[in-house]
């Protein structure tokens, strides 16, 4: 028989096995699959056998080849799935806090050409090779904080050349095979100054989608439907026209105020809604009704510092698959940590340990359309594995601060 090539035992093994084929909802989110004494077998870059410890050895995998890890009884859990990033810019906005903490809003701060106009100017600054490095720093420690796959959007650019440069160096970072990279066209972030909404979504659907979807750039479209940025008949006009060339739909809804963007997210058939602070009663049956996924970013919530969280109970009740992320980004959520994510679901989003860590890693991985690979500890998948050096699932969301994070394991391969 082939031998696996590494064995990791003596685990409390967490696989959230048995939620591939559908998002889990409701009480299936608490369904995370634990196997105390758990055991995992790797041969290349797939998971080959998962069980307790007698199973997997009794499987006959182990041969003198098998390199072994002895997890000690720390928590084996699959790679986490970031959903909802921005990591691609060049800069940082710090120098915003001061004014947040004067009390200028995130909107306001934009309509003065700061906030994501900022980070346009110094992107669109700044050389591929100084994007790169700066976001490769990013990438880092999102790995060392677990993260295996995560998506990535656009959006600093907003121009055609200078949105279809950010996508092409998403590419270029995700074929360094570090981590996998889902790009996400959002020249939809901001209206760039000079520009009224309607010239520029008018650009935005004629000239960027089609070339975005020409050279294959990107797998989904986003778009900030918010009050002053783009309206729901504005994200409504580009929503289409993406789908319309192949691209899959994710919507930034109703995170500053309440604007029918879940309804929205649920009319054009979105994959996911994200942030939804404010989403409404309706917004949220209808998210239930379409199966749409809310990416939940608490994170986001925790810098705006307005004691405002997304009702994500109201959403488990009603239905709704959920997800995490950080939403990584120089304005409203500069962290890469997962971790961190976690805690903050369950303190403030008031989810379950088991509830968060099904929506950082298999519902995320719905999320970004890869939930066949990733996402779950199961035969057959990509060998995305993390070791924390925590006792319990508990212990996960409870201990906040440092990185919990010891052994990452990317595509069968120890970082
Ligand atoms: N809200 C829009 N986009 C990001 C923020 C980007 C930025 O501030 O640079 C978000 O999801 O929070
Ligand atoms: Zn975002």
């Amino acid at each position: 028989m082939v031998q696996a090539d590494l064995l990791i035992h003596s685990g409390t093994v967490v696989t959230l096995a048995g939620h591939s084929a559908q998002p889990a909802r409701g009480q299936a989110m608490s369904s995370v699959g634990l196997i105390k004494d758990g055991a995992l077998a790797v041969r290349g870059d797939s998971i080959v056998a998962v069980g307790t410890g007698a199973e997997v050895r009794a499987a006959g995998w182990l041969g003198r080849e098998t390199r072994e890890i002895n997890a000690g009884g720390k928590l084996v859990l699959p790679g986490f799935v970031d959903p909802h990033t921005h990591v691609l810019y060049a800069g940082s906005r710090e120098n915003e806090l001061a004014m947040k903490l004067a009390g200028v809003s995130y909107l306001d701060i934009l309509k003065q050409g700061g906030g994501i106009l900022a980070t346009v100017r110094s992107t669109t600054q700044a050389t591929d090779e100084e994007i790169k490095a700066q976001t490769r720093k990013r990438l880092a420690r999102m790995l060392s904080q677990g993260t295996t796959t995560l998506e990535i959007k656009s959006g600093y650019g907003l121009t055609v050349a200078e949105e279809l440069r950010a996508l092409h160096l998403i590419r270029e970072l995700d074929e360094e095979g570090v981590q996998d990279l889902v790009p996400t066209f959002m020249g939809a972030h901001a209206v760039p100054p000079g520009w009224s909404e309607e010239e520029y979504t008018t650009l935005i659907a004629e000239e960027m989608l089609p070339q975005v979807a020409r050279e294959s750039l990107a797998e989904y479209c986003d778009v900030f439907c918010e009050k002053g940025v783009f309206s729901p008949e504005s994200s409504a006009k580009i929503l289409r026209k993406a789908r319309e060339v192949g691209l899959k739909l994710k919507l930034h809804a109703d995170e500053l105020e309440s604007s029918g963007g879940a309804e929205l997210a649920a009319r054009v058939g979105a994959v996911s809604a994200e942030h939804l602070l404010r989403a409404s009663d309706a917004g949220i049956r209808a998210l239930a009704a379409e199966n749409v996924i809310a990416v939940l970013l608490p994170a986001t919530s925790f810098n705006l510092a307005q004691n405002v969280y997304a009702r994500a109970k109201t959403m488990l009740a009603a239905g709704v698959p959920l997800a995490l992320a950080t939403d990584s980004n120089p304005g409203s959520s500069p962290t890469e940590s997962m971790p961190f994510v976690l805690t903050l679901a369950c303190l403030y989003l008031k989810l379950s340990p088991e509830e968060a860590l099904t929506a950082a890693t298999i519902n995320a991985a719905h999320a970004l359309g890869c939930a066949a690979l990733v996402g779950s500890l199961e035969v057959g998948k990509r060998a995305d594995i993390l070791i924390l050096d925590v006792p319990n699932l508990n212990y996960l969301p409870y201990h906040f601060g440092s990185n919990p994070v010891e052994t990452v394991i990317k595509r069968g391969r120890i970082v």
